[in-house]
């Protein structure tokens, strides 16, 4: 007997579910981080034991790489394959105009590495993911080299955020790449995506913004009256 999911995991796998469909023989896929995109990497790795034969699939994260294995799901790398058909993966806000915040799971390096070598990204998400402006419900994740992490937040903090550092329990949470994540948030939201961004990557020792901006094309949500393809 499988155990029931709640409401808001069973439009996460329907999203999963769904882009996973849109795989085809012979294609190069990344995967993505974070529960919604866990689901379409099981979605997938059904697809594959059914018969799909992708080239290979790049993963944005350690913990999809172990899932993906444990599936049975064909690993490469951007080394071996430095173009990607399409990137599947998760969001914690939605814009109208497909702008992204990533990074809860403290991936988004990776994960906009990945999405950045794909023809096309794919977000898949359930209906509370949809915002009309980003900034309000999740605080603006961004990856900073250890080193710097003082100066780094003392400017992200005079751009108007309040700027904390991820823990996990008392030490900094590290990402994949060794790095330290500042959670910032903007009071007011985010009114400008990409004029914030911009200026983040001025800031020398940020390496990363969870702001993915003109990368996704379309979105895939799951929700009560089934799946929603979104596109602006
Ligand atoms: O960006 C991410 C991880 O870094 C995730 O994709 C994002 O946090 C959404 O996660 P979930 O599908 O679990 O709600």
């Amino acid at each position: 007997m499988t155990a029931a999911i709640n409401p808001q995991d069973a439009w996460k796998q329907m999203a999963g579910v769904a882009a996973a469909e849109l795989i085809k023989d012979g294609m190069v896929v990344g995967l993505g981080t974070g529960s919604t995109a866990s689901f379409f990497v099981q979605a997938l790795g059904l697809r594959i034991q059914q018969g799909l034969q992708i080239v290979g699939a790049v993963s944005s994260s350690q913990v999809t790489q172990t899932l993906a294995a444990s599936l049975g799901i064909p690993l490469t790398d951007l080394d071996t394959h430095p173009e990607l058909d399409m990137y599947v993966d998760g969001a914690d806000e939605i814009d109208p105009k497909l702008c992204l915040i990533k990074g809860a799971g403290g991936a988004l390096l990776r994960e906009k590495i990945v999405a950045s070598a794909a023809k096309r990204f794919v977000v898949v998400a359930d209906p509370t993911k949809r915002v009309e402006q980003l900034g309000h419900h999740y605080p603006l994740p961004v990856e900073v080299v250890p080193l710097a992490i003082t100066p780094v937040s003392r400017k992200i903090a005079q751009l108007g955020a309040r700027v904390k550092l991820r823990q996990t329990g008392a030490t900094p949470f590290i990402t994949d790449n060794h790095n330290f994540i500042l959670d910032c948030t903007f009071p007011q939201g985010i009114s400008n995506p990409a004029e914030l961004d911009a200026q983040l990557h001025r800031i020398v020792g940020l390496v990363e913004t969870g702001l993915f901006i003109n990368m996704a094309s379309q979105a895939i949500l799951g929700g009560p009256d089934g799946v929603q393809v979104f596109q602006p």
